[in-house]
């Protein structure tokens, strides 16, 4: 038996003992409930006593009924979250396919200008058309928007048609075809960036292991800089880039209040810097700025990717923080730094982010749902202040992975994988990865080991209605939010990722991070001196 029906089981008759002590008895006529209650009476009265029994199978009924109608509106406050999360994911995978379509009819338009043979074109037509006349299913679409079929790979394998010989191996090839699916959705309209097709055999496109290059189409002319609180260094290189952005590069600059007061501060000169009045024009910014630069360590660059509840324009981190993971720019440099990156191309790391949906199950409705939170490291679930164990009901895509029993769970990213993950035992991971990392916070298990679930799950952790204590999810380490029994928390990967500048590339930036921040895998080198196999 599932924990899920056994707890469900255990939560009603719960639920049902907590759920009575409020009910209006005399309004509703049960007067004599209370002298049916007093302890004087023996049991055996008590049980014997028709009305009172009448009175508890009304509550008993009643109670169920209750439940059966905030599970059904858990149901739908679940549904919309993650309905809006996958709807948000297929527009972005639309609008990338999209993309990628008119670039490849670009390239066979260029294609067929520069070939200028008329006849090989002709050739290559009629080659295909004979191939995909052999086979039953003969358009080229066979297998519409579905999915990829083989027929439909062999026309485009059959290019090199010269030999018959070939031609005719290559139709008697069984057929299949492919489809994608998500809850049920075969459309599939991603196919293309997973996997391609050679006459007929599968293979992993290479798009996912090259390097991400940003090319500017049209010169950048807003900065904004965000720089970390109470550092006199941060303080004084923030000024100075100010107005080297505004003398020598002729850019908008745009900072946080709280800056632009210290900037008036030092100087009247600073006038020009442009700031926001409230969260409203914080929600605008992404279409204003085109670079964000942070000044100081790791958690100014999440800072930075918490103001932007959305598409989040590139990042360039400059470390001046102790670790800097995640900020490759060294600050002395900025001037060249900037130059480069304003010039284009950069590098830059597509680091992916989670958005979290709390459900509440007290929620009467849909407009109860709470905002998503994105995070760039992870959302974190623990016990808080709590001393008992944490007891999660976890599930992947509805089915069910575990249950944790801890000190709680940490659902990553992959860029987060070197921070509070790494610390309680899960892998590190590039973060050009997509995946979702599953984390135990010191499980009471001695066979519990970390997870890493693809990029499309989506994962619901649940306190059950008998757990013992609250549990609290802290999102990136912040803004800390009370889960109570029967709340839940919805996580899917986020449509918008943090793009943030690499120095060299995502892999050596990445390498360098762990060997040189976290001194990874250091050992004192062994002397050659001494036994020897040859
Ligand atoms: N036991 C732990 O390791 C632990 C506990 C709580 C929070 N954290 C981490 O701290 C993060 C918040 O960072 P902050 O700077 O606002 O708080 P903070 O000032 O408490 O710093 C936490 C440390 O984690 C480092 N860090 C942050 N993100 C990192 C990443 N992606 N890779 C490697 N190191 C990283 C920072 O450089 C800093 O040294 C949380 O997202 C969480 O991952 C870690
Ligand atoms: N612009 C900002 N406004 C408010 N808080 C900020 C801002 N930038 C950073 N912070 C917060 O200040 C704290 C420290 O920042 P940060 O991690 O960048 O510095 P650090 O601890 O010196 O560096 P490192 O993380 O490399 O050790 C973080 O909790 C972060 O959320």
């Amino acid at each position: 038996m599932y924990p899920e029906e056994s707890t469900s089981q255990m939560v009603s008759d719960d639920r049902m003992t907590r759920d009575l002590p409020s009910f209006p008895l005399e309004e509703s006529g049960f007067s004599n409930m209370s002298s049916s209650l007093n302890p004087a009476r023996g049991d055996h009265e008590f049980f014997e006593d028709p009305p009172t029994r009448a009175l508890d199978e009304h509550l008993v009924e009643f109670s169920e009924a209750l439940r059966t109608v905030a599970k059904a509106l858990r149901q739908v406050a679940e549904g919309k979250a993650s309905a809006q999360a996958e709807a948000a994911i297929w527009k972005r995978k639309y609008e990338l396919e999209k993309e990628r379509n008119s670039s490849l009819k670009h390239q066979e338009a260029t294609k067929i200008f520069h070939s200028g043979s008329r006849e090989e074109e002709t050739e290559n037509l009629r080659n295909k058309s004979l191939v995909h006349d052999s086979s039953p299913e003969k358009s080229v679409h066979c297998c519409g928007k579905d999915g990829i079929c083989s027929h439909e790979t062999l026309g485009d394998g059959a290019a090199d048609a010269n030999s018959n010989k070939q031609r005719r191996m290559v139709t008697r090839k069984a057929s299949f075809r492919l489809a994608w699916g998500c809850n049920g959705d075969n459309s599939g309209q991603h196919k293309h960036e997973v996997v391609s097709f050679e006459k007929g055999n599968i293979t992993t496109a290479g798009r996912s292991s090259k390097q991400i290059l940003l090319k500017w189409e049209s010169q950048p002319q807003t900065v904004l800089i965000l720089a970390k609180p109470n550092s006199n260094s941060v303080r004084s290189l923030c000024a100075e880039m100010v107005r080297w952005l505004k003398d020598e590069k002729k850019i908008n600059v745009f900072v946080e209040p709280r800056v632009k007061i210290e900037l008036l501060t030092e100087s009247s000169d600073f006038n020009f810097v442009q700031t926001w009045k409230n969260d409203e024009e914080i929600k605008d910014l992404h279409s204003k700025v085109d670079l964000v630069v942070t000044l100081g360590g790791d958690g100014t660059v999440l800072w930075a990717a918490s103001m932007f509840k959305g598409p989040i324009p590139p990042v360039i981190p400059f470390s001046l923080g102790s670790l800097g993971f995640m900020t490759p720019f060294q600050s002395e440099n900025y001037q060249e730094y900037l130059d480069a990156v304003l010039k284009g191309p950069m590098s830059i790391t597509l680091r992916h982010r989670l958005q979290c949906h709390v459900i509440r199950d007290a929620a009467k409705d849909e407009i109860e749902t709470e905002e998503p939170i994105l995070v760039l490291n992870e959302v974190t679930i623990d016990r808080g202040m709590s001393s008992y164990l944490t007891y999660l009901e976890c599930y992947c895509d509805s089915s069910f992975v575990t249950c944790v029993q801890g000190d709680g769970l940490i659902l990553s990213t992959t860029s987060g994988s070197t921070a509070y993950s790494l610390a309680a035992g899960g892998s590190m991971v590039h973060p050009q990865v997509p995946g979702i990392l599953f984390t135990p916070i010191c499980p009471h298990s001695l066979s519990f080991r970390p997870l890493i679930l693809p990029e499309y799950a989506t994962l619901r952790v649940q306190v059950p209605l008998n757990s013992r204590g609250q549990a609290w999810a802290s999102f990136d380490g912040k803004d800390r939010k009370q889960l109570a029994p029967g709340d839940a928390l919805i996580c899917t990967m986020a449509p918008w990722p943090v793009p943030t500048a690499c120095q060299v590339d995502s892999t050596n930036d990445f390498l360098r991070s762990i060997n040189e921040g976290l001194h990874w895998n250091l050992r004192k080198i062994q002397s050659f001196d001494g036994p020897r196999d040859f």
